[in-house]
């Protein structure tokens, strides 16, 4: 039986995986999550799921390691944790009364076969005035989250519909990571 790894520092992937893995370990991958210019969403969140992936492997060659990375999108532009309040107030804003999308990436790489898939999810927000997002930030539930919310926590307040997979929103999409883990064991 091969280890399996989750390269990766988050509580709530940890937790996620754990739901259709009996056994792993946890190490995170400490990469440079820049875009690069004119880089697309899906091809950004991708690179950073492999990077991710490939870090851990690099010490773990034996190992099948998972590595993932969740973005918000809207009108093609990728909305990443907020830096400070005011980068709050401006991602919140932009997604206010509107559609966006959560998108992740994940990697499996082992030895024999390395594969990479991307799961988007539509979400529709109500429209949030900047006196509730002042509030729902000092709560510190924003300060860790791609797009400055958290539909598993307080941040299911804004939330008016989902289209997709939210175990894909909160990090991990468990549905089709279960399938990939299979055929990368097979
Ligand atoms: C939109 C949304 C994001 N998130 C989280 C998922 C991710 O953990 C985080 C996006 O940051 P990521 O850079 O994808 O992940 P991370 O830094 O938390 O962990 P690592 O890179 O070590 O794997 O935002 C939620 O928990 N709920 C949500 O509703």
């Amino acid at each position: 039986m091969q280890k399996i790894i989750l390269a990766s520092q988050s509580p709530r992937r940890k937790d996620l995986l754990s739901h259709i893995v009996a056994k792993f370990s946890v190490q995170a991958a400490d990469i440079d999550e820049t875009v690069i210019p004119n880089e697309s969403p899906i091809t950004y969140v991708s690179r950073l799921s492999l990077e991710k992936a490939q870090h851990i492997f690099n010490s773990n060659p034996d190992a099948i390691v998972i590595g993932s990375d969740t973005s918000v999108i809207i009108n093609d532009r990728i909305l990443g944790k907020p830096v400070d309040l005011q980068d709050c107030i401006n991602t919140l804003s932009l997604l206010s009364d509107k559609q966006h999308q959560v998108i992740t990436a994940f990697t499996v790489m082992s030895k024999n076969k390395t594969i990479t898939q991307v799961v988007s999810t539509d979400v529709l927000f109500k429209a949030v005035n900047e006196e509730e997002i002042i509030n729902y930030w000092h709560t510190g539930e924003p300060q860790d989250k791609a797009g400055s919310y958290a539909i598993q926590g307080i941040g299911a307040k804004f939330v008016k519909a989902i289209n997709g997979s939210v175990s894909s929103v909160v990090g991990l999409p468990l549905v089709e990571i279960e399938q990939v883990l299979k055929e990368v064991m097979e």
